[in-house]
């Protein structure tokens, strides 16, 4: 591996993955730092477990390598590589006490009895199962289960752990602090991992970095909030939240979006070149009040009670846009016309769109995401 590579514990270089005819991975590169947790995020079918798979040594790529902490595994057993895997469906021995199943592994390496006691009252105490050792799988909740499974896999001390949709067949509190136990752990000993999910709010809420695909590409990389707030294409804009998209353009301060001008964020004065772009608003950078200027004048079509939120839908000028206003933040008084202004926070710009004429191309036209 090359020099810049020696970081990165779990390398996958080069990776196509072919199901007879059928191609699922195409040419993947991905990199997993020592002590991450790195989240794969796609849509049903992307090929996200497939990959997870090939790590695990449960599939075999077609080409490519794999290499563990250095060393090329692509030809290993899933026993010779030092991997744990945590599945959505727990995979549990139902014949076999809670003690008994985090035990499994620690028997098959024949280590000593009082070790094997030891560490398993360990895990079990970890994840908040202690005193439950004697207990059987159907006496214990979906929840509690999914920790056994998570226990099990952290008595081995593995070098890489791996999540395959770990909390999908748990309801939505469970969801909460059963990923929270999963990120706290994984941070507390600093444990390699690849996690597999397809619901972006886990993704973020336990990824150091999310790794986004399609159709077995990569679309983008990065930390939660860059994928969020610099996403760098219009499916990254729509994948990650609600996007309003426009025709704008950047001179370098100031974006200039439906005859609007709304100051640049600092890191787009940082990072882009002035030009015309396809400009991103998400829907809770947009405010709506009773008073402001003409260019900012909007129709109000729709206001829908959310909760913690308002979605708004309105019309300005020739675009349809959706908006999130913060209940608290939200004047109900606001009917059938408003004022809207746009926080710069929220706007990002996608990649530059060369125009021959000044004219805009016609499928440049705004749309509302
Ligand atoms: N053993 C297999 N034989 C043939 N095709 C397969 C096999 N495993 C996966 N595929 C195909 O590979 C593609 C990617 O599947 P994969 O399960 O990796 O996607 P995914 O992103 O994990 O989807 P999901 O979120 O629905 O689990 C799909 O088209 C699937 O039908």
């Amino acid at each position: 591996m090359s020099k810049d590579s020696k970081n990165n514990f779990v390398v996958l270089k080069n990776i196509c993955k072919r199901f007879g005819q059928n191609t699922v991975i195409g040419d993947l590169d991905l990199e997993i730092e020592k002590g991450s947790l790195v989240t794969l995020l796609g849509p049903s079918g992307c090929g996200k477990t497939t990959v997870l798979r090939m790590v695990a040594g449960l599939e075999k790529p077609t080409s490519g390598q794999i290499f563990i902490d250095g060393e090329d595994v692509t030809d290993r057993s899933v026993q010779h590589r030092d991997i744990c895997m945590v599945f959505q469906s727990y995979a549990l021995f139902p014949h076999m006490s809670l003690y008994g199943n985090v035990a499994y592994g620690l028997k098959n390496l024949k280590l000593p009895a009082d070790e094997i006691s030891q560490r398993v009252d360990d895990a079990l105490k970890l994840v908040n199962l202690e005193g439950m050792g004697d207990r059987f799988v159907d006496q214990i909740s979906g929840g509690q289960q999914q920790r056994v499974a998570l226990a099990r896999a952290l008595v081995l001390k593995p070098k890489v752990l791996l999540f395959d949709e770990p909390l999908s067949n748990l309801d939505a509190n469970l969801r909460r602090s059963m990923r929270e136990t999963i990120r706290d752990l994984q941070k507390r000993f600093n444990i390699t991992s690849l996690y597999v999910t397809h619901d972006q709010a886990e993704a973020f809420a336990v990824s150091d970095k999310v790794v986004v695909m399609k159709d077995g590409d990569i679309m983008q990389q990065g930390a939660p909030s860059e994928l969020y707030q610099v996403p760098d294409s219009l499916f990254m804009a729509n994948f990650m939240g609600d996007a309003n998209i426009f025709d704008g353009h950047f001179d370098g301060e100031t974006i200039t979006i439906n005859g609007v001008q709304v100051k640049a964020n600092q890191r787009t004065v940082e990072s882009k070149a002035s030009g015309h772009y396809q400009v991103g608003v998400r829907p809770e950078a947009i405010t709506l009040s009773h008073e402001g200027q003409p260019e900012h004048i909007c129709k109000v079509n729709k206001v829908v009670y959310m909760g913690a939120m308002y979605e708004v839908s309105v019309t300005w000028g020739e675009h349809e846009l959706l908006l999130q206003i913060n209940s608290t933040e939200f004047d109900t008084d606001i009917k059938d016309q408003a004022y809207l202004s746009v926080n710069p926070v929220g706007v990002f710009l996608l990649d530059p769109v060369v125009l021959s004429s000044k004219k805009v191309q016609p499928e440049l036209t705004a749309e509302v995401a």
